[in-house]
């Protein structure tokens, strides 16, 4: 059954128009893996899919199951069990994670009676140091523990469909394997669906994907399974009329 359907859609950042019609629906509890070279706009759509204002809907249509979200703001979308891991994370100083935890816990009406031992687990679970639970959100922490602790906080409580952006980017070999599993168990007990923006297939593999989209200059040009991950990666992106010396400088 589809969870998120998106239809025809158009966007623009600015003056710019980044996303040329795309269609791409995500299965619930299906891995969905989105590749494409630098610029061509895979993270203005997981933007979008959450509802940054900067991104704007010129045309077309994102629905969770029956209902049209593009009008819902960024809290609505993640009442509803969307959830993002973004390409950096921001600092907040001032914000513990165990209190920040607790919040979404009473946001989302959930008991906040196990909330510490449930926090714990996690960060065991993650090979994540027990000591970053009582600090401040991402304050002076590596880009590894960021990632890590960005994963913690997004199976913390139930989702839909988490949306990773890069989430393999800077993690050592040890730590992908371990935000990996997260994810993957994630997908197998709660039937989370995971919509994963990579540049290259260890993840995937490590998550075990069901299917492989690529975006170039705003618009879907292939689908298929790993083995298209695995080709691109041999092959790059040429062969969408891509030259190398262009990537980065799309649109
Ligand atoms: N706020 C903005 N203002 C102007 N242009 C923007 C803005 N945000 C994104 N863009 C442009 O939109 C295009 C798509 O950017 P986007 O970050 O979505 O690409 P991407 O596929 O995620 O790239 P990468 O693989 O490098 O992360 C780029 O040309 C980028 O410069």
């Amino acid at each position: 059954m589809a969870l998120l359907t998106i239809t025809d859609l158009h966007v623009s950042v600015g003056a710019k128009q980044v996303l040329q019609g795309i269609d791409l629906q995500v299965d619930a509890g299906e891995v969905v893996a989105v590749m494409g070279p630098n610029g061509s706009g895979k993270s203005t759509l997981v933007s979008t899919i959450m509802g940054r204002p900067t991104y704007t809907v010129d045309q077309g249509s994102i629905a969770i199951e029956d209902q049209d979200i593009a009008a819902w703001s960024t809290d609505r979308r993640a009442r509803r069990g969307l959830a993002l891991i973004s390409q950096s994370q921001p600092e907040i100083p001032g914000v513990r994670v165990d209190e920040l935890i607790t919040s979404m816990y009473r946001f989302r009406d959930l008991d906040t009676g196990k909330v510490t031992e449930r926090i714990v687990a996690e960060a065991n679970d993650l090979a994540l140091d027990q000591s970053l639970l009582n600090r401040w959100v991402n304050v002076d922490l590596s880009g590894g523990e960021r990632k890590k602790l960005e994963t913690l906080l997004v199976s913390a409580v139930p989702q839909a469909l988490v949306i990773g952006d890069e989430i393999d980017s800077g993690l050592d070999i040890d730590a992908l394997r371990d935000v990996a599993r997260r994810l993957r168990r994630l997908n197998d007990e709660q039937g989370t669906a995971l919509l994963l923006i990579t540049h290259y297939p260890r993840l995937l593999r490590e998550i075990r994907a069901d299917r492989v989209v690529v975006l170039v200059r705003g618009k879907m040009v292939a689908e298929g399974g790993m083995d298209l991950a695995v080709e691109l990666e041999k092959t790059g992106y040429q062969r969408f009329g891509v030259e190398a010396a262009e990537y980065g400088t799309l649109g």
